[in-house]
C-alpha cells in the first residue's frame, strides 16, 4: 500500500523544523558563549586605555592597515596612550597593544613555557613551516632551539662570510651591466631578495640556485608564498582553512608549497643517505666541503642522543628560509635607503671601508673586519630602528601578566607587542623619526631602557639568526658602499622623486619598491681590460 504524498510531505517538514530548531539551538549557546566570553575579556581588559571603536560589538575591526597610514597611526597611538592600550576585533580576538621598553619588557623576557604563539598571527604559516621552531611552543619549542643554537654558533657563521662575499659581488655585476646599459634607476627590493636568497641557500643547503641571474622554480615559489600569505592575512574570510583551500590563492599556495616541500625533502634525503654511507664504509666523500645548516642539524644529538627526524629537519630548513630571507633583505635595502638620503653618513661609512680595505689586493670583506666597521655598523643599527623588519611580534601567555602601573594582561589575550611603535616612542627616542646613527655610539648608549631597541624581538625567543644577519649586513653594506655611490632614485610609476610610502607586510617593504640611483665608482676589470 502506498503512503500517500501528503504524509511524507508533512514528515519531511516536521524533520526540517527538528533540525532547524537544532541548528537554531546550537548558534544560539554559540553566540551566547562569545558574547559572555567577549564581556568577561572587556571587563578584564579594562585597566587599559581602549581607543574609540566603531562599535561595541565590531570594536576596531577594520582599523588595523598595513599601509603608510596604519603606521601612522601607530604613531598616534604611542603618543596618546604612551605605553599600551587594549583593541579587540569583533567578539573573536581581544589584543593588548605594547610599545614601551617597560611593558614590552615582562612579556619578552617571560619564561618560553608560558609564551604561546597565537594563531592570529601564525597560523598561517603552519602548513608551510610545519610545527617548527619559529611556531612550536612549550617544551618541544626548548628542544628544538638546544638542538639548533650550535648551527649559528660564530665558528660555523664565520665560515659563510665568504658566501655573503660571493652573492654580493654577483649582484654588483648586475649592476653595473645594467648601469652601463643606462639603467642605473633600480628596485632594491628586486636585486637584494634575490641576492639574500642565493646566499641563505648556499648556507642552508650548499645549493647554488644561480637565481640572481636566471629564474629558479624554488626561489619564484618561496617568493609566492610569502606574498599568498600577506594576501591571507587581511582577508578575514581566507582564515579558515575550508574556504581557503577551494579559493584560487589557496590552490596557487597548495602548488607553491609541493615545489618548496619536495625540495627540501630531497636535499635532506640525499644528505641523511650520505651520512650513513659514509658510516658504513667509513669514508669521507667530501672533507673538503664546508658544513652547511643541514649537515649540522642532521649530526646535532640532544642529552638522551636523539636527534631530529627529516621530517623536523625540513621544517626547519623551511623556517631558515622564511624567516631570514625577507628580513635580511628589508634590512639591507632601509639602509641603503638612509644612507642615500644622508650622503654625508654614507660618505663617512665608506671612508671607513676604504680604510679598512687600503693596501689589500681583494676586495673581500673578512669575518674579522666586521668588528673594524664601528660606524657602519651604528648607521645599520640606526636603520633596523627607524626601518624595523619585523614590525610587531605577538603573544599570549598561559597564566595572568602583572606589567607595571597595576596593569594585567589575563591568560589567553594576545598581545602585540610592536617592535614599531617602540622604536619610535618620543619616551625613549629624541626625534624618533629622524635617521641618527650617532644614537648608537656607545657614548650614547649609557640609561637607555634595555627593550627600546628590539628589531630581533628579546628575551628566550629572540631571533636565532641575528648574528647571521648582522654578519651579512655587514659585509653588503660595506662592499656596496666601497663601490656604488647610492642617491635617490626616481619610481617610474610617480616619474620624479619622491617621498617613500612605506608598506609593512611581513616585512617593511616600500610602496612600488625602493628606487635608488647606482652610480659605480670604479670602473669594473672589463672595462679596464677593453681600454688596454
Ligand atoms: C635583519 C634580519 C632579521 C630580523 C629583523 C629578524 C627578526 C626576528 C624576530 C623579530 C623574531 C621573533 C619572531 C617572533 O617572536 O614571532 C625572529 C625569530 C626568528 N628568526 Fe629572525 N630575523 C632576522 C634574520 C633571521 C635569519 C637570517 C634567520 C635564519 C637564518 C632567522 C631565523 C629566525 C628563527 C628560526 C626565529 C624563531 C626563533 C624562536 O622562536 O626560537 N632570522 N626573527
Amino acid at each position: 500500500m502506498s503512503v500517500p504524498a501528503q504524509v511524507i510531505w508533512t514528515g519531511l517538514c516536521q524533520v526540517l523544523l527538528v533540525v532547524c530548531a537544532g541548528l537554531g539551538a546550537v548558534v544560539a549557546v554559540l553566540t551566547a558563549r562569545l558574547l559572555v566570553r567577549h564581556a568577561w575579556f572587556t571587563h578584564r581588559l579594562s585597566c587599559f586605555s581602549t581607543p574609540p571603536t566603531h562599535s561595541w560589538l565590531l570594536g576596531h575591526m577594520g582599523q588595523i592597515q598595513s599601509t603608510e597610514e596604519g603606521l601612522l597611526q601607530v604613531d598616534e597611538l604611542v603618543e596618546t596612550y604612551k605605553h599600551s592600550c587594549s583593541w579587540f576585533l569583533g567578539p573573536f580576538y581581544h589584543l593588548v597593544r605594547l610599545f614601551h621598553p617597560e611593558y614590552v619588557k615582562p612579556l619578552l623576557m617571560a619564561p618560553a613555557g608560558i609564551t604561546v604563539k597565537d594563531e592570529l598571527v601564525y597560523d598561517h604559516l603552519r602548513p608551510w613551516l610545519g610545527q617548527s621552531l619559529l611556531l612550536s611552543n612549550g617544551e618541544e619549542w626548548s628542544r628544538r632551539r638546544r638542538l639548533l643554537t650550535p648551527a649559528f654558533h660564530f665558528d660555523i657563521l664565520k665560515t659563510y662570510v665568504s658566501t655573503f662575499n660571493t652573492s654580493a659581488n654577483i649582484m654588483h655585476d648586475k649592476w653595473r651591466h645594467l648601469v652601463a646599459e643606462g639603467r642605473a634607476n633600480m628596485e632594491m627590493f628586486d636585486h637584494i631578495t634575490l641576492m639574500t636568497l642565493d646566499s641563505l641557500l648556499k648556507c642552508a643547503f650548499s645549493y647554488s640556485s644561480n637565481c640572481q641571474q636566471s629564474s629558479s622554480e624554488y626561489v619564484s615559489a618561496i617568493m609566492e608564498l610569502s606574498d599568498l600569505i600577506i594576501d591571507r592575512r587581511f582577508k578575514i574570510f581566507h582564515h579558515w582553512d575550508w574556504i581557503y583551500w577551494k579559493t584560487p590563492q589557496g590552490k596557487r599556495f597548495k602548488q607553491a608549497l609541493k615545489i618548496v616541500h619536495s625540495f627540501t625533502r630531497e636535499v635532506v634525503q640525499k644528505r641523511r643517505a650520505l651520512i650513513s654511507q659514509q658510516r658504513e664504509t667509513k669514508t669521507d666523500f667530501s672533507p673538503q666541503k664546508r658544513k652547511d645548516f643541514v649537515d649540522i642539524i642532521l649530526l646535532t644529538k640532544d642529552e638522551d642522543g636523539h636527534g631530529l627526524t627529516d621530517e623536523e629537519i625540513q621544517a626547519e630548513a623551511n623556517t631558515f628560509m622564511f624567516a631570514g630571507h625577507d628580513t635580511t633583505a628589508s634590512a639591507i635595502c632601509w639602509t641603503l635607503y638612509n644612507l642615500a638620503r644622508h650622503d654625508h653618513h654614507q660618505e663617512k661609512c665608506r671612508q671607513e671601508v676604504m680604510d679598512l680595505m687600503q693596501g689589500r689586493e681583494e676586495q673581500d670583506i673578512e669575518w674579522e673586519d666586521l668588528s673594524n666597521l664601528p660606524f657602519t655598523t651604528m648607521c645599520i643599527k640606526e636603520s633596523l630602528r627607524l626601518h624595523a623588519p619585523v614590525q610587531a611580534v605577538s603573544r599570549k601567555y598561559t597564566q595572568d601578566m602583572t606589567l607595571p602601573g597595576d596593569h594585567t594582561v589575563p591568560k589567553g589575550v594576545i598581545c602585540l607587542v610592536s617592535i614599531y611603535g617602540t622604536h619610535h616612542n618620543s619616551a625613549v627616542w629624541t626625534n624618533p623619526h629622524e635617521f641618527d646613527p650617532l644614537r648608537f655610539d656607545p657614548t650614547n648608549t649609557e640609561g637607555r631602557a634595555s627593550h627600546g631597541f628590539i628589531p630581533f624581538s628579546s628575551g628566550p625567543r629572540n631571533c636565532i639568526g641575528q648574528k647571521f644577519a648582522l654578519a651579512e649586513l655587514r659585509v653588503v653594506v660595506a662592499l656596496t658602499l666601497l663601490r656604488f655611490r647610492l642617491t635617490l632614485g626616481v619610481n617610474p610609476a610617480h616619474g620624479a622623486v619622491s617621498g617613500v610610502r612605506r608598506l609593512p607586510q611581513l616585512v617593511m617593504r616600500a610602496e612600488g619598491g625602493l628606487w635608488l640611483q647606482v652610480e659605480p665608482l670604479i670602473k669594473n676589470q672589463e672595462e679596464e681590460l677593453q681600454e688596454e
